[in-house]
C-alpha cells in the first residue's frame, strides 16, 4: 500500500506523516511531497522511527515521483487562514494549487483514492472533480473531501458537555466543511438528550471550531494537529477499505448522488474501489432539517465557483 501526502512539510502534512509512519500497516510505503526544500529531510527524520513503513521525501516543482504507484493521495498543500479570514478567502491561492496537483494525479496515478484537505474544501473538491473529468479519468467513488475533523470535534465536544466516554460517542456530520454547511446530527447521538439551547450552541460551536483554533493561534495558522489526527483516521479507513476490511464507514464530502447538492458530506461505506456504497444519513430533527435546507444555497454556490474555475 502506497500513501502519498502532498503538502507534507506543512503543519498538517508533518503531523499526518508522523501518524501514518506509526500507524500504516507493515510493508506500506509513505511518500511525502511538498514544494518546500525541507521535505526530503522530513522523510529522513521519520525514517528513524522503527516501524515497517518505508518513507521517501520529494521536493521541487513536480510531484510526479511521489505519486508513482500511489494507492491513496492525501492533499493538504496550500495556505491556511489567519484571524479575520473566511475559508473562501483561501480560494485565490489554493484553487490553482489543487488544480495543478490533481492534473499530476490524473496523469500519474488516476486510480488512486484522493482525499482533499486543502480549503475551501466545498470548492476544492469540485475543482478536483472537474480536472479529473477533463483528463477523462474521473471516478466519483475515488474522490473525497476530508470532513473528518468536523466528526472528531463533534465527538469531543459532545463527550465533554455530557460527561461521556468519547469512544462511545458516534454521529454523522453532513453537508460540507465551512460555517453553516457543517451540520452535526446531534439528534442521532445515542443515550443522551440535548435541550434546544444545547443543540443551538453546540451546533454553532462545531461550525465555528476552525475559527476557534485560528483565533487562538493568533496569526500562526489553523488546526494542524487535530487535522493531522483526523486525516490519519480517514486515510487509514481508506487503506482498510482497499485491503478488503468489511464495514469501514466514514463521513466524507462526496459526489454521491445526493438529492441536496452535487457534493454532500454523508456516511459512505469504503471498500476496494473507494466508495462502495453511499449510506443514508438517517432521521433528522426539525432543527436539523431546517439547518440542512438553509445551507444548500451556500453549498451549491461554493461548488459552482469550483466548477467555473476549471471550465
Ligand atoms: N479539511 C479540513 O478539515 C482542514 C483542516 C485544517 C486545515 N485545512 C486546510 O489545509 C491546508 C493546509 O493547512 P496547513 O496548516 O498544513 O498549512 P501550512 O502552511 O502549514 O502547510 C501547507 C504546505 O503546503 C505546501 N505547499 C504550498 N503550495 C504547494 C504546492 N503547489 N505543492 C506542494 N506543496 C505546496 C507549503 O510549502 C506548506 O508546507 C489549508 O488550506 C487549510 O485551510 C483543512
Ligand atoms: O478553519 C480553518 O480554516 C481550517 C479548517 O478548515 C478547520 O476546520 O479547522
Amino acid at each position: 500500500m502506497k500513501v502519498a501526502v502532498l503538502g507534507a512539510a506543512g503543519g498538517i502534512g508533518q503531523a499526518l506523516a508522523l501518524l501514518l509512519k506509526t500507524q500504516l500497516p507493515a510493508g506500506s510505503q509513505l511518500s511525502l511531497y511538498d514544494i518546500a526544500p525541507v521535505t526530503p529531510g522530513v522523510a529522513v527524520d521519520l525514517s528513524h522511527i522503527p516501524t515497517a513503513v518505508e518513507v521517501k521525501g520529494f521536493a521541487g516543482e513536480d510531484p510526479t515521483p511521489a505519486l508513482e504507484g500511489a494507492d491513496v493521495v492525501l492533499i493538504s498543500a496550500g495556505v491556511a487562514r489567519k484571524p479575520g479570514m473566511d475559508r473562501s478567502d483561501l480560494f485565490n491561492i489554493n484553487a490553482g494549487i489543487v488544480r495543478s496537483l490533481i492534473e499530476k494525479v490524473a496523469a500519474t496515478c488516476p486510480k488512486a483514492l484522493v482525499g482533499v484537505i486543502t480549503n475551501p474544501v466545498n470548492t476544492t473538491v469540485a475543482i478536483a472533480a472537474e480536472v479529473l473529468k477533463k483528463a477523462g479519468v474521473y471516478d466519483k467513488n475515488r474522490l473525497f473531501g476530508v470532513t473528518t475533523l468536523d466528526v472528531i470535534r463533534s465527538e469531543t465536544f459532545i463527550a465533554e458537555l455530557k460527561g461521556l466516554n468519547v469512544a462511545d460517542v458516534k454521529l454523522n456530520v453532513i453537508g460540507g466543511h465551512s460555517g453553516v454547511t457543517i451540520l452535526p446530527l446531534l439528534s442521532q447521538v445515542e443515550g443522551v438528550s440535548f435541550t434546544d439551547e444545547e443543540v443551538a450552541s453546540l451546533t454553532k460551536r462545531i461550525q465555528n471550531a476552525g475559527t476557534e483554533v485560528v483565533e487562538a493561534k493568533a496569526g500562526g495558522g489553523s488546526a494542524t494537529l487535530s487535522m493531522g489526527q483526523a486525516a490519519c483516521r480517514f486515510g487509514l479507513s481508506l487503506v482498510r477499505g482497499l485491503q478488503g476490511e468489511a464495514n469501514v464507514v466514514e463521513c466524507a464530502y462526496v459526489d454521491g448522488g445526493s438529492e441536496h447538492a452535487e457534493f454532500f458530506a454523508q456516511p459512505v461505506l469504503l471498500g476496494k474501489n473507494g466508495v462502495e456504497k453511499v449510506l443514508p444519513y438517517g432521521d433528522v430533527s426539525e432543527f436539523e432539517a431546517n439547518a440542512r435546507d438553509e445551507m444548500l444555497d451556500t453549498l451549491k454556490g461554493d461548488i459552482k465557483i469550483g466548477v467555473e474555475f476549471v471550465k
